[in-house]
């Protein structure tokens, strides 16, 4: 629970039990385990956590070995009438994540796995757009450790689930609609779509952007278009989870990328998404310099890059063509 809240956490642990014996931290992340201090100073009981949480929890919240319970992966704590186990589930999104099953209720508490960030509605269906919010919350935090989310959902299959109650967001008691888009979104199966990001000071970039967006629509394409001067990071996020192939869009500012398409190019690096094609639209006045720093920042990445269109101040028609050619290019490896 977040710093702050405590006196909110004690009435709430009033109101169920007159003593604690065990805090279970899935996750030391102090949105989740910020509280700690608070409630070990307020009770004797110990701290239920992985070996690497063991560690962060001593950093972050000062708890000696002494007060700390470390599970394996499976062990389970009996309460009496419940039971709890606990999975293993490394990096999702710290090293020493874990879920917790509640084993007599079939509810998996799976801390960040699962998330949403809105406080809107108790349960899933009380949401029409849950899978936007879990989409654009799997891309802010979850996807660049697809592949250990991949082995979560594995481990949890065979159990038998009843509810899923993630420590964001909605509570699932409709399980497979979320759980179908994890599976797709772990395994990186992207769309036929298309991410387009830009900055642009004078509109040169934009008309390009405009005409290749208007010809990959005409092509069938999904097209996500953001100009980063308004964007919002976490919709480049959401869209970055099932985009087949990235555009970015920069004119050449003091010799390099604008400074918002190099924000952008490192947080594509950050998050690690699934697209398979990248191209670039630049414009320079006099001497360029943002497409050889893309090209740098775009190497470092699993990315083919289809094309590169680069303009002199405004474009020409015969660069407009090239704009064209480009399109085409991108609508005939993005659409199966
Ligand atoms: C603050 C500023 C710095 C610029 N620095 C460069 C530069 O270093 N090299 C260059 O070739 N052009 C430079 N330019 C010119 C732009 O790259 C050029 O106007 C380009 O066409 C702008 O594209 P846009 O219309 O998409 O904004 C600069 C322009 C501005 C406003």
């Amino acid at each position: 629970m977040n710093p702050g809240f405590e006196d909110v956490l004690r009435r709430n642990v009033e109101r169920y039990a007159d003593r604690i014996d065990y805090v279970v931290m899935n996750h030391a992340e102090p949105d989740h385990a910020g509280a700690i201090p608070f409630i070990m100073e307020s009770s004797d009981a110990l701290l239920v956590t992985t070996k690497k949480g063991a560690e962060m929890a001593k950093f972050y919240y000062d708890v000696p070995e002494s007060r700390v319970r470390v599970v394996e992966d499976g062990e389970e704590i009996s309460l009496g009438e419940k039971t709890l186990r606990f999975i293993h589930a490394p990096w999702l999104h710290w090293p020493e994540t874990m879920f917790t099953y509640l084993v007599e209720d079939g509810i998996l508490f799976p801390c960040d796995f699962f998330g949403c960030h809105t406080a809107y509605g108790f349960y899933d269906d009380e949401v029409p757009e849950i899978l936007y919010y879990a989409q654009r919350y799997f891309g802010e935090i979850m996807m660049p450790f697809r592949s250990m989310g991949k082995k979560a959902l594995e481990k949890i299959k065979g159990l038998k689930i009843n509810m899923i109650a993630p420590s964001h967001g909605p509570i699932y008691r409709n399980l497979e609609k979320i759980l179908s888009a994890y599976e797709k979104w772990t395994a990186g199966e992207t769309e036929e779509k298309v991410l387009v990001v830009y900055a642009t000071m004078w509109g040169s970039t934009e008309r390009m952007v405009n005409l290749l967006t208007e010809l990959l629509m005409k092509e069938g394409l999904k097209v996500a278009v953001h100009n980063l001067a308004s964007a919002d990071i976490g919709e480049i996020a959401k869209d970055l989870v099932d985009s087949r192939a990235i555009v970015l869009g920069t004119p050449t500012v003091l010799g390099g990328m604008h400074p918002l398409a190099l924000f952008a190019a490192n947080l594509v690096k950050a998050l690690r998404p699934p697209a398979r094609y990248a191209a670039v639209l630049s414009s320079f006045g006099w001497g360029g310099g943002a497409v050889k720093q893309i090209e740098e920042i775009v190497s470092s990445l699993n990315l083919e890059v289809l094309g590169v269109v680069e303009v002199r101040a405004k474009p020409s028609d015969s660069d407009l063509e090239k704009v064209r050619k480009l399109a085409e290019k991108i609508a005939g490896v993005v659409k199966v």
